[in-house]
């Protein structure tokens, strides 16, 4: 056959076979050039991955940390399926997230997210449109000058929350968490919960509380690995992944409508009373919005207004609850940031935001609270669009990138003796506070926390409120025992210290209702809590 081609014939055959293996060698010559080696990591097995070396797999961010003596900065990790690249120092997030933002600021995705009703959460959508749409609502409301608008607000829930533990001490928890939840609901929706057994508060935290228990890491790598599971029939024995995912679903429906109509009714309300609309999250991005209306505007609208409680309430929540218990574990530290107030501030007013300035060593304890236990050890994880070079790695597209806070925080040469609770860290010898503001707890480049400013102003208040009226001390048992206070954390993304035995005792003189109502200039009508006897007095510490 091939002696009956002439020569021009093969000419025309062998051309394009000699070109296609041309750029065939070009191509794989130019891969193997640009593919440097992965950053380095631990060794890595079939199926398993790394897992086996990590100490606490509940706690990754421990041993993440603990390898950056053998592998240093920047990790690269299979952890089973998921391939992850560890950002284990400042320098390298800020190289990345910051500085190479285009590449680092998606987030990694699952099949969970819909079934689950999460995929409509800000921190999880992947960088795109939806996403800008929702950041950009946040942005106009929180951003950093923004931030006095809410000022009053508040302030007035700081000192709601100083009558509740006037009337019960114990209940301190629950305390804690009507601050949380009634400020973030007024800022949104101009709503004001009236009980700690709210309706709106408790769609709101009856989904968190599913979501959290239905999509555990467990339960994803299991739907994961077997998505089958979610096409099952809800009455199939054993669909409790489908079932899950049905009340997810319907949950997840109303955390968006209800507030929204409860916001509608207000509205209502505040026109037939007063003409005026209210100020709140939902009513100016709706104002700015007009004009522009759609049901996509809409939609984004009821997804921000509904992902703030969220967002805000968990983590103002935790952290609040970490200053607590650094200052049951050291009174000294909770004396100075008081003498601090009381010099400050004196004792026949409260501190307001205009003392702020004022008070460098009660800063210092914030910031040293958000480093000492930073609520996300390890963020929340971001992934990359593309892929990358970085140091002569080679970064593949689609890694998820995790900023190892916990590292960042135990950095031995910024703060020495990481795991002791010492604000002076934070404090010039002079007393003046150093430029560190602790701003790493709150993520990095285009995915950092957009709530960031107004979270600040609310752990703020709330804590320089606490010392100026009340001290937290260990509990007694029967016996008149110490009860000691052990710290536990739990092992979750999202990890703010288990509950603590402990008193909490006011500081003013003559601590009666009739006091607090003149230092904060609220009325007993306008407490949140209603089981209020506005004659029962407490014992005030002696001081
Ligand atoms: C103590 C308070 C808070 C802490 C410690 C905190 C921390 C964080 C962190 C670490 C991230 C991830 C950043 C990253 O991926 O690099 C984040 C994201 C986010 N935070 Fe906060 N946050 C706090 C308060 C708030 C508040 C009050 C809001 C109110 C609306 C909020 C809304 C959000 C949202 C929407 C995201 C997702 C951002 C995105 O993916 O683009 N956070 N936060």
């Amino acid at each position: 056959m091939l002696e009956q081609l002439d020569n021009r014939s093969l000419l025309y055959l062998a051309t394009p076979a000699f070109v296609f293996a041309s750029v065939n060698w070009c191509r794989k010559h130019w891969e193997n050039r640009s593919r440097r080696p992965l950053p380095p990591g631990p060794p890595c097995l079939p199926i398993l991955g790394s897992i086996l070396s990590l100490d606490d797999p509940a706690r990754p961010w421990l041993g993440f940390n603990a390898w950056k003596s053998t592998y240093g900065d920047i990790i690269y990790v299979r952890l089973l399926t998921k391939s992850i690249l560890v950002v284990n120092s400042e320098k390298v997030a800020r190289d990345l997230f910051e500085l190479r933002s285009v590449i680092y600021s998606d987030r990694p995705q699952s099949i969970v997210y819909e079934p689950f009703a999460l995929d409509f959460n800000t921190g999880l959508l992947p960088y795109g449109d939806k996403w800008r749409l929702h950041r950009r609502i946040f942005h106009q409301q929180f951003h950093r000058a923004a931030i006095h608008t809410y000022h009053a607000e508040l302030l007035r829930g700081a000192h709601q929350m100083l009558f509740n533990f006037l009337q019960d001490p114990t209940n301190y928890t629950g305390h804690v968490r009507m601050f949380t939840s009634s400020f973030i609901l007024s800022v949104v929706y101009d709503y004001q919960p009236t009980s700690e057994n709210d309706h709106v508060v408790h769609i709101m935290r009856k989904f968190m509380k599913l979501v959290v228990t239905a999509v555990g890491p467990g339960a994803t790598v299991v739907i994961e690995t077997f998505p089958f599971l979610l096409q099952l029939p809800v009455w199939f024995p054993g669909a409790i992944f489908k079932r899950a995912s049905v009340e997810c679903l319907q949950v997840g429906h109303d955390t968006k409508e209800i507030p929204f109509q409860c916001y509608n009714g207000l509205t209502q309300n505040h026109n037939q009373s007063n003409g005026q609309m209210p100020q709140c999250l939902v009513a100016d991005t709706m104002n700015r919005m007009r004009g522009f209306e759609n049901e996509v505007i809409e939609a984004a609208i009821k997804e921000a207004a509904c992902i703030s409680f969220a967002a805000a309430s968990e983590t103002t929540f935790g952290t609040i609850f970490v200053f607590l218990l650094a200052m049951i574990l050291h009174p000294e530290v909770q004396a100075k940031a008081q003498a601090d107030i009381d010099r400050a501030v004196g004792k026949d007013r409260l501190p307001d935001f205009n003392d702020r300035p004022a008070l460098p060593y009660v800063e210092a304890v914030l910031r040293e609270t958000l480093r000492w236990h930073p609520l996300f050890p390890m963020g929340i994880p971001h992934a990359t669009t593309t892929s990358d070079i970085y140091k002569g790695y080679f970064i593949p597209k689609g890694v998820i990138v995790i900023a190892n806070t916990w590292a960042m925080t135990r950095d031995e040469q910024k703060y020495p003796n990481p795991d002791e609770f010492k604000p002076e860290r934070f404090l010039h010898e002079d007393g003046s506070l150093t430029s560190d503001t602790m701003s790493l707890a709150f993520g990095w480049g285009r995915r950092m926390c957009v709530g960031q400013h107004l979270g600040d102003a609310a752990l703020w208040i709330a804590i320089t409120s606490f010392l100026a009226t009340f001290s937290v001390h260990k509990a007694f048992d029967e016996s008149g025992e110490e009860i000691p206070v052990v710290p536990k954390f739990p092992a979750s993304i999202i990890s703010p210290p288990e509950t603590f035995p402990c008193q909490i005792v006011p500081r003013f003189k003559d601590a009666s209702v009739e006091r607090l109502t003149q230092l904060t200039g609220l009325g007993p009508s306008e407490f949140i809590n209603m089981n209020f006897d506005p004659n029962a007095d407490i014992v005030a510490e002696q001081s």
